[in-house]
This record gives structure tokens, C-alpha cells and sequence, in this order.
């Protein structure tokens, strides 16, 4: 990654950590500002190991906003504590109005949010259609009864909820694959069964851990389309984890950079790859 950083932009113009809470007027909040997602000064420690310190991070309405950074940065605490699987020690964070110190992770898919994970985390033994249907168990309002007895309130639910399954399976092209077992599916498709499920519930925050990790160029181009045309179709916001600085470049509309737990650069693309620390970070961690 760093040479991909160093070629493309070897001049060096500073984009420090300012937060826009500073340039806000006085007594306005980062939550007037429309934010989808804002954490404030969120720190989180291992023992003796600070995982993020005061890190603060704005996503506005329909921004693809990547957090890159060497190996052990604290991209996926990051993730983790924005999805309640880890608790901040410190700070604040906010969806609109409602603000968590530990984000509760059952009230995840009522706030819109949704995610995938570094390593998939899908059903193998289930078909595509059964796994992507899982993402709407939080939407279900019949209970396990109403189904089993097919009553007419739970029977027009199941029919909503397939017409949903396919919809999404049809935009991200795996609706040959619908009645396909997911672990009989090449790993690249897998990845994709699994934005399906986290795009089925039309989340307004989708927080992507490594999206494309182990996918061939083609497999990553097509990924990288589908993100960006779920957020063209519904104006939904993300939040990518990506090593692969070629796509995180093309794709980002803004990117934060953590190193050791810290941000320490946020900006476009253009300006985030020609920042001195950002490099110094990059080339420490090659030459470690
Ligand atoms: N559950 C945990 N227990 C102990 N330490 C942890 C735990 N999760 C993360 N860490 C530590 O916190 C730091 C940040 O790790 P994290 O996985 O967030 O980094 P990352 O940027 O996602 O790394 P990578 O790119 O390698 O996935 C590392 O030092 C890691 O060892």
C-alpha cells in the first residue's frame, strides 16, 4: 500500500486531525449537522493496549467513508465498537439524536445499521435466499406460531420479506444462485450473499469489515460496484475497512487514517494520500 501512496503522490501536504466539531459555530453539535453516524472522542484499551484513543469520526447521508491503516490500527475495534460488540472505555457515539457509550448491539437493525464481518459469517448449510432472508429476522412481526400456523398476517410477512430477498438478490446478480447452498459457492460470491443480508433491511448504515479480502481483481471491481450503487439507489452511508488501496482510493468519498489507534489524517482521497504521516505510517509498518 505505501508505494501505491508514495507513487501516486510523492509531494507532502499536511491534512492534520482537525475535528469539524471545531469549525462548527459556537454551541452547535456535531448531531445538527446531519451526521448519520458521529463518535466523539472514542477511546478503547486491551490491557495494557490502547485500541483507539480519542478517535472522533463524522459520516454524513450517503458518503462512502473508508478508515484504512496498517495491520493493528484499530479498523475492526473500530467497526466493533460503532456495532456493540466492543464497548468504549471513553466518548460518545451517536446515530442522529441518540447517543451510546456501548452501543447496544440488539437495537443495531433499528438504527439502521448493518454490517458484514472480516470473516464470513454466513450459514453455510442454508441456501443463498435462507441466508440473505436472515437479515429481516429483526423486521419479523409474526410470531414463530403465526408461521407455523401460516396464519394470513404471517403468510403476507413471508411473502414481503421473499419479494425483498429477491429484489436485492436481482440488483447484486445472485438470483441464479438463490436456492444454491452457500458453502457449495465460490468464496467471491459468498462475500456477496453477504452484503446481500446486510442490504436486505435497506439499513441507512452499512459498515463493511473487509468486503473484498481474498477476491480476485475482477470479483473486487464487481464489489465495488455494488456498494456504490446501493448507496446511489438509497442514499445509504458506509463505512469500508479495505486493504486494497486501489479500491478504497476509487471508492471513498472521504478516509480516515488510523495508526496505532490514533486518527491521524482525514480527508478526500486525493488529500489523504499525499499526507507525510499518512506515508511515515505506511513506510514504519513495511519496514517493521
Ligand atoms: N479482543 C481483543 N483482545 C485483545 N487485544 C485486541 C482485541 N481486539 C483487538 N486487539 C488489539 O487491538 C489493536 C487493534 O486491533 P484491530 O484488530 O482493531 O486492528 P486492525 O487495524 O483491524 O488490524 P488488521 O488490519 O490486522 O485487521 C491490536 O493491537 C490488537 O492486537
Amino acid at each position: 500500500m505505501t508505494s501505491a501512496l508514495l507513487r501516486a503522490h510523492p509531494a507532502a501536504h499536511p491534512v492534520r486531525d482537525r475535528t469539524e466539531a471545531q469549525a462548527l459555530p459556537k454551541g452547535e453539535t456535531r448531531a445538527a449537522t446531519g451526521a448519520v453516524l458521529a463518535l466523539e472522542a472514542v477511546s478503547l484499551g486491551f490491557g495494557g493496549i490502547k485500541a483507539l484513543t480519542a478517535v472522533s469520526l463524522d459520516v454524513k447521508a450517503g458518503e462512502i467513508r473508508a478508515v484504512i491503516g496498517p495491520n493493528g490500527a484499530g479498523k475492526s475495534s473500530l467497526i466493533n465498537v460503532i456495532s456493540g460488540l466492543y464497548q468504549a472505555d471513553a466518548g460518545e457515539i451517536r446515530f442522529g439524536a441518540q447517543r451510546f457509550r456501548a452501543v447496544p448491539p440488539q437495537r443495531l437493525a433499528v438504527l439502521g445499521v448493518a454490517r458484514t464481518f472480516q470473516n464470513l459469517a454466513l450459514f453455510p448449510a442454508l441456501t443463498v435466499a435462507e441466508n440473505i432472508l436472515s437479515g429481516l429476522v429483526f423486521q419479523r412481526r409474526s410470531g414463530v406460531l403465526g408461521h407455523l400456523l401460516s396464519l394470513p398476517a404471517a403468510r403476507r410477512e413471508q411473502a414481503r420479506q421473499n419479494g425483498q430477498v429477491r429484489k436485492v438478490a436481482e440488483r447484486l446478480h445472485l438470483t441464479a444462485a438463490l436456492d444454491r447452498k452457500v458453502g457449495t459457492l465460490p468464496y467471491g460470491l459468498q462475500k456477496r450473499v453477504e452484503l446481500a443480508r446486510a442490504l436486505v433491511a435497506e439499513p441507512r448504515l452499512l459498515l463493511l469489515d473487509e468486503p473484498m479480502a481474498g477476491m480476485t481483481a475482477t470479483e473486487k471491481a464487481e464489489m465495488a460496484g455494488f456498494v456504490r450503487q446501493a448507496r446511489d439507489a438509497s442514499g445509504l452511508s458506509v463505512i469500508l475497512i479495505e486493504h486494497d488501496i486501489g479500491v478504497v482510493m476509487g471508492l471513498s468519498d472521504h478516509i480516515a487514517v488510523l495508526d496505532h489507534g490514533v486518527k491521524i489524517a482525514d480527508g478526500t482521497p486525493d488529500q489523504v494520500r499525499r499526507d507525510p504521516e499518512v506515508i511515515r505510517a505506511y513506510l514504519g509498518a513495511e519496514a517493521a
